[in-house]
């Protein structure tokens, strides 16, 4: 089996007519933790965008898990999505249900029936992200840092192969922004592959690894600095 998750070769992305990021080239290997970094406007959200299958692929060839993104379907978008766990700045609960109900929603959504295989999966999550003793309450008594352990513990419900988490930490504290990037870094430990669009410099320094640069419509690795 192939060690790559995500492959790009010769990309270009466009919003609408306008080019926005080009010449892309570059893959993601099982198990890596990398961030996408850039000024706002630079392109971080397009490339994501394009990696979940919400902006169509037109230009270069792109492989995401083993989804070919040029030749993606609307049809065969729930299943790539199945294959991703996706992590926005906004947490995105439904705010009209509890924090297992929230979960139970995702997993019926996704064709799970078995109610102690779905019950099982809700405590094995929750307990993944520090959140076990909290799904009976509603998202509106959770604190910003509680909803995104929630909204990342919804991620993992279907064993994604790859977590793509669009600023994640975007409408947080530094405190609390730490705690939720020490889930992630932990969620990675286990195996997981990690993709995350972040302007935040400061937990990279915090938390170095493989670092995607979006500036001037290219996208490059960089060579972080020691601290
Ligand atoms: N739906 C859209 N239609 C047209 N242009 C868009 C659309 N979404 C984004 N753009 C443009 O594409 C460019 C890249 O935007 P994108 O949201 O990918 O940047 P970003 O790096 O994620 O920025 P931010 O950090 O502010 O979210 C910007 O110039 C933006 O104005």
């Amino acid at each position: 089996m192939s060690n790559t998750i995500v492959e790009l070769r010769d990309v270009a992305i466009y919003q609408r007519e306008n080019l926005v990021l080009s010449e892309i080239n570059l893959s993601v290997n099982k198990g890596e933790f990398v961030y996408l970094i850039g000024k706002t406007g630079s392109g971080k959200s397009s490339f994501m965008k394009t990696l979940y299958g919400d902006l169509p692929l037109t230009q270069g060839s792109g492989m995401v898990t083993d989804f070919d993104l040029r030749a993606l379907k609307e049809r065969d978008i729930p299943f790539l999505r199945r294959k991703l766990g996706i992590v926005f700045q906004d947490f995105n609960l439904l705010p009209d249900r509890t924090i297992n109900d929230n979960l139970l929603f995702v997993l019926k959504a996704t064709g799970w029936k078995d109610k102690e295989e779905m019950a099982a999966k809700i405590e094995e999550v929750l307990g993944r992200v520090g959140m076990k003793t909290k799904g009976f309450k509603f998202p509106h008594q959770l604190s910003g840092g509680e909803q995104q352990r929630v909204a990342i513990a919804r991620a993992l419900l279907n064993d994604p192969e790859l977590i793509l988490a669009d600023e994640p930490t975007g409408n947080l504290d530094p405190q609390t922004s730490v705690e939720v990037m020490k889930v992630l870094q932990e969620i990675n430990r286990n195996g997981r592959t990690i993709l995350m669009a972040t302007h935040d410099y400061a937990l990279l320094l915090k938390f170095p690894s493989k670092t995607l640069k979006c500036d001037g419509s290219k996208v490059f690795e960089v060579v972080q600095k020691s601290v």
